[in-house]
C-alpha cells in the first residue's frame, strides 16, 4: 500500500454541537462499535473515555477537546471531541484549526440552539455532517429538525437515513432508519446493542415503508442532480431515469463529491444513547468526509512558498518531499507522561529521535516520544505521517513547545535540518489561531511570599495548556491577574489551580475584564543610536476586530500581537523588502528575529496600558516606517529590542490623558421566551441593562436576513416524512408562542443574569451570549468606573 492511499484513508473529524447535545455519548458509541472498547461508558457514571479530566467526570460536561484514533471499514478516523459549552468555545476554535471535517450533533428535540449555530459558522469553510440525536426522546422531531438546519444554518441536505417508529403500548417508539442509500431497514435490539436486523425495503414485510423510501431517494437524487453532472449521467443512462434503480455505489460517489465542494450536508438520524443509527454515522464518516488531500491549504506565514498536493508524498512545500511541517495545537500536562503536545502533521513525516525546529520561537529539540491516541490508550509510535494527528511527549520537549507553534524537521535525515538553514521554508509557520480576547478576571495571590514560586509555576502549566487564560501583572496594585473566557473557565481554572496543581493562593472575586485604547493615530517618532540602529514608529487605533494572524498587504504586513486586537504593522523597507524570503537577505541577523524582536517590545509596552485606570491597551497598530536601518553586519537583536521599547514608551507617556479610552466586552444575547413573557424581559434588558434589542423573530427564522428567505424555500421544498412523535411533545403547541430575542448588552450587566432570567418567566426562557467585541465606555459609565 503506497503513502498515497495511506493518507486518502484518513479522516481527522470534529465532533460539535450545542451543550449536552450528545456529543460525548455519540463518541463513546462510536468507539464501541469501531471495536476499541469494550463496553462504553456513560456521562452520568463519570466513565466515559473523552471525559477523562476530574471535573469533566465530576460536571458530566466535557472541557477540553479530547483526541481518539480508531479505524472503520478499512479507514483510520482521528476524532476530537470538543466541548459545547460556549465558555470553552476556543477549544472548539482549536480543534477546527487541524480537522478537516466535522460531525454536528443536534438534539431532535431542541433542534438547532444558539451554539449550534455558532460553531457552524466556525466551521463554514469544512464539509459536515449532521447527526439529529436523540430520537428516543418525547417531542423528537426529525423534520422539525432538518428544516432548522436548512433555514437557520442555510445548507441544502441529503437525507442519507430517515426514522421509523413502531407502536408501543398505543406509543410510537423509535426503533431505526431506513437506510435512503442502500435501500435498507435497518432495526436496532433494544436489549442487545450487537444486533441490528438489516432487511430489503423491498420485501413485503417491509410495505408500509416503501412509500416514504421511494420519496426520499426521489428527493436524494433531485438535489445531488442540481450540483453533479456525473449523477444526472448514470441517472438517464445506467438507472434509466428510474431513481430506485440508481447504485448505492454511484449515490455514494455522488454524495461524496457534493460533500467535499461544501454544497450540501447529509442528514442522518438516531440515539446515541440507546444504540441506534451509530453504524450508519460511521459509514457516512468514512464514505463522505475529506481526507487530507481534498481539502484546501492550510494558510502558512510565507507568501510566496509554493504548496502541491503530490500523489505518493502529500503535501509539499517549495517542491521539498523532504520537508516536515506540524502544527501543536493542544498541550496537556499528564501526571504520569509529563507534558504531551498533539500535533497535526501537514507534510513530510515527523519521527521520533529526529531534530526539530521550533519556527515560532526559534529553538531547536530533539523528539523522544511519539504517541498515537488509540482509543484513550496511548501507543508508542515511530513516526506519524503526513495529514496524522498524534503526541510528542519525553522530557526533550519540556518547555519548548506551546499551542500554536509550529515545527520543521527534514523526514529523511535525523539531523537534517542544517540542509533547511538557507531556505525559505526554513522560516515556515503554519498561521496559529489568534485567541479572542479574554472577558473575565481574577486576582491570584500566595498565601505566603515563599509560595510565590510555586504559583508562577501553576499558572504557567494553566497557560500552556489553554492559551485563551492570561496571566498579566497589574503593575499598580502588583497583583497577578488570570483572565478567561467566562465565569465557569475561570472556576475551572481556579479549582485546578488549588486542587490539581497544588498551588497555595488566594484567588479574588470574578470581576470583567476592561482594557483601554488610544483614540487619534500619534505622531511619528524617529530614533537611532550610536551603532546606527534606526526606527521611525507611531501608534495608531485600530478601528475593526481584525482576528487573523499574519495580514499581507502590497506595502506592508501586520503580525498579531496576541489576544488584544493589537498588531506590528512593518512597512515594505525599500533596501530589504524584496528578499525577504530568499537565500540573498543581506543582513547577518535574520528577518524573523527583527519582526519577533519588535512584537516582544510591543507586547510589553502594550502590557504597561494606558493612563486612565492602567488597563491593557487593545487595537493598537504600532507602525514601523519602511525607512529603518540595521547594520549589515549586527548579529544581536539585544539593539532592536532597546532602541524600540525606548522609542514605545515615549510614544505612550506622550499620550495626554484624554488620549486613552476604556473598553469594556460587549456580548450579543439570544434570549428564547414565552408569548406571556415578552414584556418584562424587554422592560428588564433596556431600563436594567443597557441592553440594545436587535430583534425579535418567531423561533424558527433564522435573524440572518435575505439568504434565510431563499433557503425558506428550500426548506419548502425539501420532502421531509411526518414527525410521528412531535404531537406528544412538551414543547410542541408551546413553540408556537416562542419568541426569539436578540439583543446586545455589556457583560457587566449581564453577569448572574441567568438567575433574574429565571425569576422574571418562572424558568420558561433560555439564554444564551456569545461575545460580540470591546466597546468604548460612554461619559456616565466611564464615571462610574473610574470611581469604583
Ligand atoms: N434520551 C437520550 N439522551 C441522550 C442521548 N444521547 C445523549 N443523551 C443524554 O444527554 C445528556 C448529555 O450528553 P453528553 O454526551 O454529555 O452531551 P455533550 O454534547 O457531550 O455535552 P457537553 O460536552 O457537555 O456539551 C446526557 O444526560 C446523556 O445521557 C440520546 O440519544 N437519547
Amino acid at each position: 500500500m503506497g503513502i498515497f492511499n495511506a493518507i486518502s484513508k484518513l479522516r481527522n473529524i470534529g465532533i460539535i454541537a450545542h451543550i449536552d447535545a450528545g456529543k460525548t455519548t455519540t463518541t463513546e458509541r462510536l468507539l464501541y462499535y469501531a471495536g476499541k472498547i469494550s463496553r462504553f461508558g456513560d456521562v452520568h457514571t463519570g466513565d466515559t473515555t473523552t471525559d477523562y479530566l476530574p471535573q469533566e467526570r465530576a460536571r458530566g460536561i466535557t472541557i477540553q477537546n479530547a483526541t481518539v484514533s480508531f479505524p472503520w471499514n478499512g479507514k483510520n478516523i482521528n476524532l476530537i471531541d470538543t466541548p459545547g459549552h460556549m465558555d470553552f468555545f476556543f477549544e472548539v476554535i482549536k480543534a477546527l484549526k487541524v480537522l478537516d471535517g466535522c460531525v454536528v450533533i443536534l438534539d431532535a428535540v431542541s433542534g438547532v440552539e444558539s451554539q449550534t449555530e455558532n460553531c457552524w459558522n466556525l466551521a463554514s469553510h469544512i464539509p459536515k455532517i449532521c447527526f439529529i440525536n436523540k430520537m428516543d426522546r418525547v417531542g423528537a422531531g426529525f423534520s422539525r429538525t432538518v428544516k432548522e438546519v436548512i433555514w437557520k444554518l442555510n445548507s441544502r441536505v441529503v437525507l442519507v437515513n430517515v426514522p421509523i417508529f413502531a407502536k408501543v403500548n398505543s406509543e410510537e417508539q423509535f426503533v431505526g432508519v431506513l437506510d435512503v442509500v442502500n435501500r435498507k431497514v435497518l432495526k436496532w435490539d433494544p436489549n442487545e446493542p450487537d444486533n441490528i436486523d438489516v432487511s430489503d425495503v423491498s420485501i413485503p414485510n417491509n410495505k408500509e415503508f416503501l412509500e416514504q423510501f421511494t420519496k426520499s431517494r426521489e428527493s436524494m437524487v433531485e438535489t445531488l442532480s442540481m450540483f453533479d453532472d456525473k449523477l444526472v449521467e448514470s441517472f438517464l443512462e445506467d438507472a434509466e431515469g428510474d431513481y430506485l434503480k440508481l447504485n448505492p455505489e454511484i449515490l455514494n460517489e455522488s454524495i461524496r463529491r457534493v460533500t467535499l465542494q461544501n454544497k450540501i450536508t447529509p442528514v442522518l438520524c438516531g440515539s446515541a444513547f440507546k444504540n441506534i443509527g451509530v453504524q450508519p454515522l460511521l459509514d457516512s464518516i468514512v464514505n463522505y468526509l475529506p481526507s487530507p488531500l481534498d481539502v484546501k491549504y492550510p494558510e502558512i506565514n510565507l507568501k510566496n512558498l509554493p504548496m502541491k498536493y503530490q500523489s505518493q508524498a502529500g503535501l509539499v512545500f517549495n517542491n521539498n518531499k523532504s520537508l516536515c511541517a506540524a502544527l501543536a495545537f493542544k498541550v496537556i500536562h499528564d501526571p504520569i507522561r509529563g507534558m504531551m503536545v498533539f500535533v497535526r502533521v501537514y507534510s513530510g513525516t515527523l519521527k521520533n529521535g529526529h531534530v526539530v525546529h521550533n519556527t515560532t520561537t526559534g529553538e531547536t529539540f530533539k523528539i523522544g516520544k511519539l504517541i498515537r491516541m488509540n482509543a484513550n490508550m496511548p501507543e508508542e509510535i515511530w513516526q506519524l505521517g503526513t495529514g496524522e494527528i498524534g503526541v510528542i511527549t519525553g522530557t526533550s520537549i519540556a518547555g519548548k513547545l506551546s499551542t500554536g507553534d509550529t515545527i520543521i524537521s527534514d523526514s529523511l535525515k535525523r539531523d537534517g535540518l542544517k540542509s533547511l538553514n538557507r531556505k525559505p521554508e526554513f522560516n515556515l509557520q503554519i498561521n496559529p489561531i489568534v485567541t479572542p480576547p479574554p472577558v473575565f478576571t481574577i486576582s491570584v495571590e500566595p498565601k505566603t511570599l515563599g509560595n510565590k514560586k510555586s504559583m508562577e509555576n501553576a499558572l504557567n502549566i494553566l497557560i500552556t495548556e489553554d492559551p485563551s487564560l492570561h496571566v498579566t501583572k497589574d503593575a499598580e496594585l502588583g497583583q497577578t491577574l488570570l483572565s478567561g473566557m467566562g465565569e465557569l473557565h475561570l472556576q475551572i481554572a481556579k479549582n485546578r489551580l488549588l486542587n490539581e496543581l497544588n498551588a497555595d493562593v488566594n484567588v479574588g472575586k470574578v470581576m470583567v475584564s476592561y482594557k483601554e485604547t488610544i483614540n487619534e493615530p500619534s505622531d511619528v517618532t524617529i530614533m537611532e543610536n550610536e551603532n546606527k540602529v534606526k526606527f521611525s514608529i507611531a501608534i495608531e487605533p485600530i478601528q475593526e476586530d481584525l482576528s487573523e494572524n499574519i495580514i499581507h498587504k502590497d506595502t506592508e504586513t501586520w503580525y498579531s500581537l496576541g489576544s488584544d486586537n493589537n498588531y506590528l504593522v512593518m512597512e515594505k523597507n525599500q533596501k530589504f523588502s524584496d528578499h525577504l524570503e530568499d537565500a540573498d537577505w543581506p543582513l547577518q541577523i535574520p528577518y524573523n528575529t527583527i519582526v519577533h524582536s519588535l512584537m516582544s517590545s510591543c507586547i510589553v509596552i502594550l502590557q504597561r496600558g494606558g493612563k486612565l485606570r492602567n488597563f491593557p491597551l487593545y487595537a493598537c497598530a504600532i507602525r514601523v516606517k519602511g525607512d529603518w536601518e540595521i547594520p549589515l553586519d549586527m548579529t544581536s537583536p539585544v539593539e532592536i529590542l532597546t532602541l524600540s521599547r525606548t522609542i514605545l514608551t515615549k510614544i505612550t507617556n506622550e499620550v495626554q490623558e484624554e488620549g486613552y479610552s476604556v473598553l469594556e466586552p460587549l456580548m450579543n444575547l439570544t434570549i428564547g421566551v414565552m408569548g406571556q413573557d415578552m414584556g418584562s424581559v424587554i422592560q428588564d434588558l433596556t431600563s436594567a441593562r443597557s441592553a440594545n434589542v436587535l430583534s425579535i423573530d418567531e423561533d424558527i427564522i433564522s435573524s440572518s436576513g435575505e439568504k434565510s428567505l431563499e433557503f425558506q424555500q428550500i426548506a419548502e421544498n425539501q420532502y421531509l416524512p411526518p414527525d410521528l412523535t412531535l404531537n406528544n411533545a412538551r414543547l410542541g403547541n408551546d413553540s408556537v408562542s416562542k419568541k426569539i430575542i436578540k439583543a446586545t448588552a455589556p457583560l457587566k450587566e449581564i453577569m448572574a443574569y441567568s438567575n433574574k432570567l429565571r425569576s422574571l418567566t418562572q424558568g420558561r426562557a433560555s439564554f444564551d451570549t456569545t461575545y460580540k467585541g470591546m466597546i468604548k465606555l460612554n461619559q456616565e459609565r466611564l464615571r462610574i468606573l473610574l470611581n469604583e
